[in-house]
């Protein structure tokens, strides 16, 4: 489902280059979980941004579900984050015109795959039954989380990319949160590549990688 292959990246900094990425390698089967663990700048963030074509490698290729995201024009690469891949990053990026309800249901009405049972499924799990008609600046940051969850889960993508998506949460939520996601991997096949700082939610996914110093080490 996911082929990172020899990807490289660098930012330019007032010193120099700082190269974040060098030559990481990393393959992800359909129906596997992933965790990336790595100290703040280590560079997890600007990994899940290359697989989502939302930022260019310097070297490397990268390919989802057959396809080569890397080298592609910027339509091409939000076609295939459209239809294939699910995002859930550190800023929530939820509609501020939109209910919570329609937030939840819109990237699946925009892919095709809204599902009312499922999203009802969904939304009863991440605690939100009471929050529908409320607006994304009505909600905790926590309460922002979920939605952004439901609303990734709700399109059933087939490469899920979370990058902290239980830092906002207590132990308990957070806790719920993740079986949340390992059950909708496990019902629809998809693969989850998952940041977090947490050794213990780290654990129960299929691997663990750590990134270090732009080197990713396998931990499982
Ligand atoms: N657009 C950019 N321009 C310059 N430097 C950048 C840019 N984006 C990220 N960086 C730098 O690249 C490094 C890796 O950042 P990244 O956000 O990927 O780290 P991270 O491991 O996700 O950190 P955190 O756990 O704190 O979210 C950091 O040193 C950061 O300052």
């Amino acid at each position: 489902m996911l082929e990172i292959y020899q990807v490289s990246k660098s930012f330019p900094t007032p010193q120099g280059p700082l190269a974040v990425l060098q030559s990481i390698s990393l393959n992800l089967a359909a129906g596997n979980t992933l965790a990336l663990t790595g100290e703040s700048g280590s560079g997890k963030s600007t990994l899940l941004h290359l697989v989502a074509g939302l930022d260019s490698v310097d070297a490397g290729t990268v390919r989802v579900g057959g396809e080569t995201v890397t080298g592609r024009a910027d339509a091409d690469r939000a076609r295939l984050r459209r239809t294939t891949i699910g995002l859930v990053f550190q800023q929530f990026n939820l509609l501020p015109s939109l209910t919570v309800g329609a937030n939840l249901a819109f990237q699946a009405r925009l892919c095709g795959r809204h599902e009312p049972a499922h999203l009802a499924d969904l939304t009863r799990r991440l605690g939100l039954d009471g929050l529908l008609d409320r607006y994304p600046e009505q909600l905790s940051g926590g309460q922002q989380q979920r939605v952004a969850i439901g609303r990734t889960l709700a399109a059933r993508p087939q490469l899920i990319l979370a990058d902290e998506p239980t830092g906002n949460l207590d132990e308990a939520t957070g806790d719920a949160v993740l079986d949340l996601f390992l059950d909708e991997v496990r019902a629809s096949g998809a693969a989850l590549l998952m940041v977090t700082h947490s050794e213990r939610l780290a654990a129960r996914l299929g691997h663990q990688h750590h990134l270090s110093q732009g080197r990713l080490e396998s931990r499982s």
